[in-house]
């Protein structure tokens, strides 16, 4: 099954996949404060406005996950002490489902050490949850909050985990986890 995009959140940990049909050619960089997706060297020129953005990143206690420029101002609100389920629903709302040919959702996650949040902007239907347990939201077929068993305890194990899942064209995938510290890392295959 293709389902496009998909974060995995829960207290503690957070995950992201980059699943692709149409631009394959992307990576995972680490640019110091966040995990950024962009093309390969090789990749074709596109001027495709939602295939690079920052795809992890710290905002105050929490660590934001998302497939596209939402995730900057989402973590920007909770550096000012937002709550994550409200920094989540305003700039979801705000920015709305991607106009392309899809009207691709904008998805993302909040993990803070004990707490996690999901939310899912579609053309018909905000939503964003609390969630206690690892949970699955993705851009396409699988566009509702789901549990979801993920294995992983650390930030490389998740990353792997998600790029491994069998959910079809898989590209590259990034993690975190929050507890003490921020650990984050990623994958982008072999
Ligand atoms: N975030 C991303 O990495 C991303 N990659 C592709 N998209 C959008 O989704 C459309 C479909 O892409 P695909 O056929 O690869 O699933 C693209 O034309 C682009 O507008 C993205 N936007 C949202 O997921």
């Amino acid at each position: 099954m293709y389902v496009g995009r998909f974060v995995v959140v829960g207290p503690g940990i957070g995950a992201y996949r980059v699943s692709s049909r149409s631009f394959p050619n992307r990576q995972v960089v680490d640019r110091d404060d966040a995990l950024t997706v962009g093309p390969t060297p090789d990749a074709p020129e596109t001027d495709n406005p939602y295939i690079a953005y920052n795809c992890v990143r710290e905002g105050g206690d929490y660590v934001v996950v998302g497939n596209g420029s939402q995730v900057d101002p989402i973590a920007e609100k909770l550096d000012l002490g937002y709550p994550p389920r409200d920094a989540l629903a305003e700039i979801l709302l705000a920015l709305d489902y991607e106009k392309d040919d899809y009207d691709t959702p904008r998805i993302a996650g909040v993990v803070g050490d004990d707490e996690a949040f999901i939310g899912i902007v579609r053309k018909d239907a905000l939503v964003v949850e609390a969630v206690s347990e690892p949970t699955l939201v993705a851009t396409y077929e699988e566009d509702d909050p789901r549990a979801f068993d993920l294995d992983a305890e650390t930030a490389a194990d998740a990353a792997r985990e998600l790029y491994d899942h069998e959910f079809e064209h898989a590209v590259c995938a990034a993690a975190a986890t929050v507890g003490d510290a921020v650990e984050t890392a990623f994958y982008n295959g072999e």
